[in-house]
């Protein structure tokens, strides 16, 4: 069994009790009562040639399989406040417990703190999670296309549109993102770690670029520990970072993305 299977196994386990607790037609209830979503493509677009440099997705992360515990995140509002100042184009928040203590209450909290575009970062491997991320004001949903097959990758994404929202569709090899790109994702993540190892290779972004049709948002994610990182995503045509680590161990995570933003432009 791989990590991403030992996580997908412990999500569906802790969906089935969130779906016995508040059953599906509730939950789409729920979804269709919320506030309309925020556009996030919007947002993304165009950081491969913005003069302000590359746009970031800031992520709210407590721990993970690779590293266990990060950071203790007392206040996830204000960790979300501080991506805003500093010029985030996105917040994305864990919402899986088992592996990252993450939690829908984290992304609640930080959903009522700032206005960006927010991603419910969870591993989705059914259309409950796509109402519940919904309801919960969520804008962009995870799909990973490893964890899903293709009837299901092209539901889903439908799905979040229909909902008003988009999805953040992660590949990690050139098959996954022809799969991606056939059933028109409009953000396209190339994730350098390995979901089945947990290694991080951050030149695979390069390597897969040429793979990444001009019309999506191209978007590197993971493994960026300083500005040169993102200096090589930036010189590569990312048009946005997803970083979760370096910012939760920076003391001053609004420091940190002014400096990974002007990293970018230095690349171009
Ligand atoms: O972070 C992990 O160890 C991990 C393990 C297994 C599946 C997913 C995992 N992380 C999810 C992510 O993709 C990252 O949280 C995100 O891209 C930010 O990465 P980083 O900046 O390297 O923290």
């Amino acid at each position: 069994m791989t990590v991403l299977d030992d996580i997908i196994a412990g999500v569906r386990e802790d969906l089935a009790a969130r779906e016995a607790a508040v059953p599906l037609p509730e939950m789409i209830r729920r979804a269709a009562q919320a506030a309309p979503a925020r556009d996030a493509v919007a947002a993304l677009v165009g950081g491969r040639a913005d003069p302000e440099g590359i746009r970031v997705i800031s992520e709210v992360k407590r721990s993970s399989p690779s590293k266990g515990a990060l950071a203790d995140i007392a206040e996830p509002a204000e960790l979300g406040r501080a991506y805003e100042r500093g010029g985030a184009s996105a917040v994305s928040v864990l919402t899986e417990r088992r592996r990252f203590n993450g939690s829908l209450a984290d992304f609640d909290a930080v959903r009522a703190a700032i206005d960006l575009p927010m991603l419910r970062k969870d591993f989705t491997v059914a259309e409950y999670q796509i109402h519940e991320a919904r309801a919960h004001g969520a804008d962009l949903v995870l799909l990973i296309v490893a964890a899903l097959d293709d009837a299901q990758l092209r539901d889903f994404l439908q799905l979040t549109h229909e909902l008003g929202m988009n999805a953040l569709v992660e590949a990690h090899t050139p098959e996954e993102i022809a799969r991606a790109v056939d059933v028109d994702a409009r953000i396209l993540g190339v994730n350098v770690r390995n979901l089945k190892t947990l290694d991080v290779d951050p030149d695979r972004y390069a390597r897969l670029a040429a793979d990444l049709p001009e019309h999506v948002v191209r978007v590197a994610e993971s493994g960026v520990e300083s500005a040169a990182q993102v200096e090589q995503y930036a010189a590569a045509g990312a048009d946005a970072i997803l970083v979760g680590e370096a910012l939760v161990r920076h003391g001053a995570p609004e420091q940190a993305l002014q400096q990974f933003r002007a990293a970018s432009v230095r690349a171009r």
